[in-house]
């Protein structure tokens, strides 16, 4: 099964006796969602770029499959084992659905044999009509860009997704549906799905929270609320 891991992690940016947190020993395993909690500023975008592969630990290492993300080399592991999704979505707005998708399969390397149908059904599944898949993205709704963002990240067949407040900019309930969508990653294709997030509500649905409150992740499991 497929495993991130923190071991002994520890950060700081500059000073030293400044660190943001110490210690961190989590564990992400495939097939669940995962919320990371915390106030602003309590270091959960820092922790993502860690277990990202964008920073280096400056104490400890994560560990991916047993084997150090150093060692793995990080933009190896960034372009193999793991895709993000942004709050802001981050797409080429001057691009179409579609060739957003098609392009995110260039960059990561990823050849299908019917390519164009793939990229279809992908975006299909999460709702984006064949209509919708040839308009420039600027011309999507907020809601609808984080779907495509979603699609982009999943096409590349990378087995860790993880989104820094990925409803950030969207209504109660788009944001649930976009939440929807991670879990049926999760549970589905038995991703690694990591979010980062202060929405509680949003933890609630994770099936395991980390929240980083004085410089200590708390770890709280779902309640399983029973039939
Ligand atoms: N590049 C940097 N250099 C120095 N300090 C930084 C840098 N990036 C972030 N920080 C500081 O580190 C702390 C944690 O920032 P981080 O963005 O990780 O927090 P966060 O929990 O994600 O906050 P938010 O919820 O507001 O996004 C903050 O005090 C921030 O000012």
């Amino acid at each position: 099964m497929q495993m991130l891991e923190t071991k002994n992690l520890g950060f700081w940016y500059q000073n030293p006796a400044d660190t943001l947190f110490k210690d961190v020993n989590l564990k992400f395993e495939a097939g669940k969602m995962y919320a990371i909690l915390g106030k602003s500023g309590s270091g959960k975008t820092t922790f993502l770029s860690l277990i990202s592969g964008l920073d280096s630990a400056k104490e400890g290492e994560i560990l991916y499959n047993d084997t150090s993300l150093a060692k793995i080399g990080l933009t190896k592991f960034r372009k193999h084992n793991l895709a993000i999704v942004f709050q802001a979505y981050n797409l080429f707005t001057y691009m179409s659905a579609y060739q957003n998708v098609d392009s995110a399969l260039e960059i990561s390397g990823v050849k299908k044999d019917n390519q164009r149908e793939f990229i279809t059904e992908s975006l299909k599944s999460v709702g984006i009509t064949e209509d919708l898949q040839h308009k420039k993205v600027s011309q999507l709704s907020g809601g609808q860009q984080q779907r495509v963002a979603i699609v982009r990240a999943m096409v590349t067949g990378a087995d860790i997704i993880v989104a820094d407040e990925p409803t950030g900019n969207l209504d109660e309930e788009t944001g649930r549906e976009i939440i929807n969508l991670f879990e049926k990653i999760a549970h589905e294709q038995k991703k690694i799905v990591i979010l980062v997030t202060h929405d509680l509500d949003i933890a609630k649905r994770s099936d395991v929270t980390y929240e980083l409150r004085d410089k200590v992740f708390h770890k709280r499991v779902k309640e399983v609320t029973q039939a």
